[in-house]
């Protein structure tokens, strides 16, 4: 059954209702048309990424594969900000089990979406640093308004980006220019991610990189589904492996490293540095 029919699509709808406690922080619609859906993150003010977010971009992707999606959209409510990454105040002086949580709810988010069955684009219509950059990656095409900046800033704040991101970076703008922007942790602007084709397309408005999204997820109209998706699990597979075999040590370091005092002080310098206006409320 596809996802596009209307008893699919209220089934849907009523499931992102209930499943959210505070009203949703991801907001689905599904072109009746196209079948294409649109996931709107809009957890204010930046769309970081807190637990409770995390799960809901994880169930959301889970019911779009159960549901046979034709296409995915992924973009923001906000219009300054795609997200701002990981909720840093969170992993600041953190319960070390909802780290736990929330690292393993990442993992799966990009196990879902960089390895999802249907086509996915994002609309960065904002500033998408780290985690930011990080759902941008997962799709397979990205179309960036202009005046932003998208990249993994990791190493700026004192961490490396985990192995799978680094290869989903590599995978995207080859070894040589990810090593120069992992290592320095760069965040380009919107022309420069361009031309190292770190984002496909610019666009000039929110309309129009939804048209642009619209054109490359139509690009496949033709193509039977399944060859496409057993395409793409051959060509990101390896990767996915690699996370889910190596899933539950990586979340013990990092839960070691995130609550280490070494790295607490450094992101406290960090939010101290950059986040200070919310600090000090
Ligand atoms: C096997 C090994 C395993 C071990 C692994 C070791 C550790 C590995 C960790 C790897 C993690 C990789 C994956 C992802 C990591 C991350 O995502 S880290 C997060 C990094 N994020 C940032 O650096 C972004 C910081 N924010 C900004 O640069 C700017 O805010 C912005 C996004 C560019 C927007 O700027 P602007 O529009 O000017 O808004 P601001 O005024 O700056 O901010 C508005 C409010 O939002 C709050 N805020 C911003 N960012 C965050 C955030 N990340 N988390 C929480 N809150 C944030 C900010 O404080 C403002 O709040 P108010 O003052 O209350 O309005």
């Amino acid at each position: 059954m596809a996802f596009r029919t209307a008893r699919n699509l209220a089934y849907f709808s009523n499931y992102i209702r209930n499943y959210s406690t505070n009203g949703p922080l991801v907001n689905v619609t599904v072109n009746e048309k196209s079948g294409f859906a649109t996931a709107t993150l809009q957890r204010p003010s930046v769309n970081s990424l807190n637990l409770e977010l995390l799960t809901e971009i994880s169930h959301t992707l889970q019911q779009l594969e159960k549901n046979k999606c034709r296409g995915l959209i992924l973009t923001s409510a906000s219009n300054k900000v795609f997200s701002a990454g990981l909720d840093l105040f969170e992993l600041h002086k953190p319960n070390a089990d909802k780290i736990k949580q929330m690292w393993s709810t990442l993992q799966e988010v990009w196990i879902k979406l960089y390895g999802s069955s249907y086509p996915t684009v994002a609309v960065v219509n904002g500033h998408a640093p780290a985690g930011g950059c990080m759902l941008a990656l997962s799709c397979e095409y990205r179309v960036m308004l202009n005046n932003f900046i998208i990249g993994l800033n990791e190493a700026q704040i004192g961490f490396s980006a985990p192995m799978w991101l680094i290869d989903g970076m590599r995978n995207t703008i080859g070894s040589r220019q990810a090593e120069f922007a992992l290592t320095a942790g760069t965040l380009f602007k919107t022309e420069e991610a361009l031309k190292i084709g770190l984002v496909d397309e610019v666009a000039q408005s929110k309309e129009e990189a939804i048209e642009k999204a619209e054109k490359f997820l139509n690009k496949f109209a033709k193509i039977p589904p399944h060859a496409r998706s057993m395409t793409k699990a051959a060509l990101r597979g390896a990767n996915i492996q690699a996370l889910v075999r190596n899933k539950d040590e990586e979340v013990r370091s990092y839960v070691d490293f995130v609550t280490d005092s070494q790295f607490q002080d450094s992101l406290g310098e960090f939010i101290e540095l950059n986040l200070k206006q919310k600090l000090s409320k």
